[in-house]
């Protein structure tokens, strides 16, 4: 059985940013800039008013001056005015380049056309976002690696940007075996349970905004041999559920290893979710997940999203981690490693009820997992761990 450390590593080792390829703007929420984006224009591009007022020369300031023009957002003129004239102009509207301040309308006087300034505070260039204020023609935009959130989309717009390049998104198939299993909405009998991990899987992908295919096996080595043949063929991730274990019944393996998927880890020293099978056939991820939905949630978390995150690019592809004190003492019943569901508040950390690796019901609680590595024993109460942030 390899370390939690050792695993991590082979991860990284076998993962790969996916093909390049060039999207719309509309199409990128959620994914990484695969090349830095320099500005292709200044933003703005022109002199542009942030008021509704007057556009006048500060030097006419103390005097009476005498409005000549309007210009509204969208005039194209570029109106030039003399020593003691200036234009009505509007929030958005170019600045003429004769002119060199805009007063806000509440704090001037006009009478029969002509204006007088009464801002006292008023500075040369004021209400003026000067030509390039956001960014000049050149300048680095956005860095590779940026995930593309609705504020990137409007920047990268207003820069008049149609498309980027960002690494294509892998087609996952979600494989969940068991006879027990019975789907929601269906009457369950003694011995039965609710299908659940399919459903939580393929939300966990949502949050990356990752669509999966969900196949359903009994537990029969030769369904479960062609449908992970199948899945092979039409997808660039495979995660199996439940089956992996040593048991009977359990098919997984042996029907990836008929497969021909090469494994690259198989067991790993943690707690929930210590039957992890990773492996590989061609550029394809293989990670069969330990059935008990608490195990196959974590590794999911752990190893599933990191490995996604390589492919899309992300630069950081692990959970956000942070050191804090611990709330309560606990005693590690394993010599694995443990993540352990619970909440912070920010300062410190409280373990939850209920660690079992069949438990959702703390994870649905829990913003944090509390590691523990395979080499700490207890801890006390204040001790600072190592503290893995969920997503939202
Ligand atoms: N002799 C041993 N037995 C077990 C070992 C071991 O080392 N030696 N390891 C235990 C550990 S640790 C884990 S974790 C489990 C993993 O078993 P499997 O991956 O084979 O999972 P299953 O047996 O199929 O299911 C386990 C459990 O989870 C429930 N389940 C499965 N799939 C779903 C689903 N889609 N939705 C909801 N619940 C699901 C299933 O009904 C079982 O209760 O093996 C231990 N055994
Ligand atoms: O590894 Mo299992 O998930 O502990 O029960």
């Amino acid at each position: 059985m390899i370390s939690v450390k050792e695993a991590k590593e082979i991860l990284i080792a076998n993962c790969c940013k996916s093909q390049l390829i060039e999207v719309s703007l509309f199409d990128s929420l959620n994914l990484f800039l695969a090349e830095d984006i320099f500005a292709p224009i200044n933003v703005p591009s022109f002199n542009q008013s942030a008021m509704d007022g007057y556009a006048f020369k500060f030097s006419d300031i103390e005097s009476k001056i005498t409005i000549i023009d309007e210009i509204a957002a969208g005039d194209l003129r570029d109106v030039e005015i003399k020593k003691g004239e200036a234009v009505r102009i509007f929030t958005g509207a170019k600045v003429p380049e004769s002119c060199d301040t805009v007063v806000m309308q509440e704090l001037t006087v006009v009478e029969s056309g002509q204006l007088s300034v009464k801002d006292v505070g008023l500075k040369i260039g004021g209400n003026i976002r000067e030509e390039g204020h956001q960014i000049n023609q050149g300048d680095l935009a956005l860095e590779k690696g940026t995930k593309i959130n609705p504020a990137a989309i409007g920047f990268l717009a207003s820069l008049g940007v149609v498309s980027i390049k960002v690494h294509q998104k892998p087609r996952v198939t979600i494989l969940a075996t068991g006879n027990e299993l019975v789907k929601t909405g269906n009457t369950l009998q003694k011995g039965q349970v609710y299908e659940s991990n399919t459903l939580m899987l393929q939300s966990a992908l949502n949050n990356l905004d990752i669509e999966a295919e969900t196949v359903f096996l009994i537990d029969d080595f030769e369904e479960t041999k062609s449908a992970i043949n199948k899945a092979l063929d039409n997808s660039d991730l495979l995660i199996l559920s439940g089956g992996i274990s040593v048991g009977d019944y359990d098919f997984v393996k042996p029907a990836l290893e008929e497969n021909d998927v090469e494994q690259l880890f198989y067991k790993v020293k943690q707690k929930p979710g210590k039957p992890l099978f990773f492996g590989k056939k061609n550029k394809k991820l293989v990670f069969a997940l330990p059935g008990n939905p608490a195990a196959a949630l974590n590794c999911f978390y752990l190893y599933v999203q990191p490995a996604i995150n390589i492919q899309l690019g992300n630069p950081k592809p692990f959970l956000v981690k942070t050191t804090l004190p611990i709330n309560q003492s606990y005693k590690k019943k394993s010599g694995r490693a443990e993540f352990l569901k619970a909440f912070s508040n920010g300062n410190n950390v409280n373990l939850l009820e209920g660690q079992g690796s069949d438990v959702l019901l703390s994870f649905a609680k829990a913003n944090c997992l509390v590691f523990l590595s395979d080499e700490i024993d207890n801890i006390e109460k204040g001790d600072l761990v190592e503290v893995h942030m969920l997503p939202g």
